[in-house]
């Protein structure tokens, strides 16, 4: 068993503390213990420990252990006593005595340390008297006193007046000597000088890291203000509901590492790996349960106007959301035919009203994105007029899959879409999309956050869905969901 430590000086008493591990233990945080040890400055050297987690020194002997400090060289042994901090009977001795060989050492460096030091200051003053003497020319130096200045001239009286003097070294001719080193108390006072330590204190009240030296009045401090945590904090104090985070944990939302999808039986060469089947030895695609998504897909009309849009013979299901949600690539991972539907990386390649035909009893409709796009304004503003026409008046229109990326939750341009449907009483869901770009808590925390933000609506379609075209994950539920609408639907 071994102890390693780090102290640090408190006073005569040291303090620290020391982890314990068994031998041969790799550095495993969980069997490590903590103890506190302090270190008294008299010869004895006892060492006291008390164990924080239960159950460690039963079972092993502390012996042989080592405290390793600042210095590796000043590392002791010595007496240990170890007592439980339940008050259970675990207390250990070990013997604590600084290993002579070590003290021998020890005491041997340090006094060679300090002989060598006196030897080198004695050459360095050796060599000062060499130079000074050499600087003057005959070697002869005066003394020249000036009255500097005069201090508390009308508290003290004339014979007790206190004369503040400048001593500088003269040669003959009255030249300063220059090189001059000061006298033995100026000495001893730069090194009190150097010795004090500059003390830096920090502004508990300071956000802007800044420093104070000693000495500033840190007196008037500001009020502290009730401040609004950041939004980020705001949603790191998210609770997901239970629900949720199981969802997220069954479907391998979030961003998953390669080797927790490979232990899960996915093939993680593949794209969408978790549209496979898992342990399966050939590239097999699950099966889609919903006949619909089965069937081909179909563009068969595509529109800039209202005027423009084919006759609403049969259901809708449209993909709204901002450029670049990932709309066009849920519409292909849904269907699973790549490439029917374009994607960019490029916000803004889906410009006009796209609907495409999936057998003879869906359409999906591809939307454009409103928001951030490489497009002209007014073009932009076209689209956005054109969609809020679209979703507030399409006959047909069974719901609107409103994509919002996981990653940056909902914006203005969003909730504007939302209070139009909820106008219209257009049904629509929320889909979070890109779940595979953040942490699978960051994907139970978005859809806690969304479906709270929602509560009150009521044209909205709950649950939220979450999915992620690249990962293939929770594709399956949003067909599931989505295949009802068919069912369900009136022709
Ligand atoms: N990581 C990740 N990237 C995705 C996902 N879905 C889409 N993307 C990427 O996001 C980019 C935009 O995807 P699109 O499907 O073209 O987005 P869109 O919403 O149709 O964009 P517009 O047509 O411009 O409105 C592409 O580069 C996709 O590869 C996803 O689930 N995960
Ligand atoms: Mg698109």
């Amino acid at each position: 068993m071994e102890i390693k430590g780090r102290r640090a000086s408190v006073g005569k008493t040291r303090r620290g503390v020391v982890r314990l591990k068994p031998d041969g233990m790799r550095n495993s945080g969980e069997k490590e213990k903590e103890f506190h040890v302090v270190e008294s400055g008299d010869r004895s050297r006892s060492v006291r420990g008390s164990i924080r987690k239960d159950g460690f020194a039963r079972n092993g002997k502390v012996s042989d252990f080592r405290l390793s400090q600042e210095k590796p060289s000043y590392a002791r042994r010595g007496r240990f006593a170890i007592d439980d901090s339940n008050g259970r009977k675990k207390s250990e001795t070990v013997d604590f005595k600084p290993r002579r060989r070590d003290e021998e050492l020890r005491s041997a460096s340090r006094e060679a340390l300090s002989k060598s030091k006196l030897v080198s200051k004695e050459k360095k003053m050796d060599h000062k008297k060499e130079k000074n003497g050499a600087k003057g020319d005959s070697g002869e130096k005066f003394l020249d006193q000036n009255v500097i200045g005069e201090e508390n001239k009308a508290d003290l009286s004339e014979g007790k007046k206190r004369v503040i003097y400048q001593t500088r070294l003269l040669d003959k001719t009255g030249k300063k000597i220059r090189g001059h080193k000061k006298d033995s108390d100026d000495e001893v006072a730069d090194a009190e000088r150097k010795k004090r330590k500059r003390v830096i204190r920090i502004d508990p009240y300071d956000i802007s890291n800044k420093r104070l030296d000693d000495g500033i009045s840190n007196e008037e401090k500001p009020e502290v203000k009730e401040v609004e945590p950041s939004k980020n904090a705001q949603f790191r104090a998210i609770q997901p509901s239970p629900s949720i985070l199981s969802f997220v944990e069954d479907n391998l939302l979030g961003r998953r590492r390669l080797n927790e999808l490979r232990n899960a039986g996915y093939n993680v060469k593949l794209p969408a790996p978790l549209d496979n089947i898992p342990f399966s030895t050939s590239i097999e695609r699950e099966r889609i349960e919903e006949n619909v998504f089965r069937s081909k897909l179909e563009f068969f009309a595509a529109a800039k106007v209202s005027s423009s849009f084919p006759p609403p013979l049969i259901p809708e299901i449209a993909f709204a959301g901002r450029s670049n949600v990932g709309k066009s690539s849920l519409l292909n991972a849904l269907t699973r035919q790549w490439g029917v539907v374009r994607t960019s990386d490029k916000p803004g390649l889906t410009q006009t009203i796209n609907f495409f035909k999936l057998g003879t009893k869906l359409s999906l409709v591809d939307l454009p994105g409103y928001g951030f796009a490489y497009a002209k304004e007014e073009v932009k503003d076209a689209w956005e007029e054109l969609v809020k026409e679209y979703v507030s008046t399409r006959e047909g229109l069974k719901r609107v899959c409103l994509l919002i990326d996981t990653k940056w939750g909902m914006k203005p341009r969003d909730h504007e879409l939302i209070d139009l449907m909820e106008r219209s009483r257009t049904p629509y869901q929320i889909v979070l999309t890109k779940t595979d770009t953040i942490l699978p808590i960051d994907v139970a925390r978005r859809a806690m956050q969304v479906q709270n933000n929602l509560k009150a609506n009521k044209s909205v379609v709950n649950p939220v869905m979450m999915v992620s075209s690249k990962s293939g994950a929770g594709i399956q539920n949003l067909r599931t969901v989505l295949a009802k609408i068919v069912r369900f639907a009136k022709p």
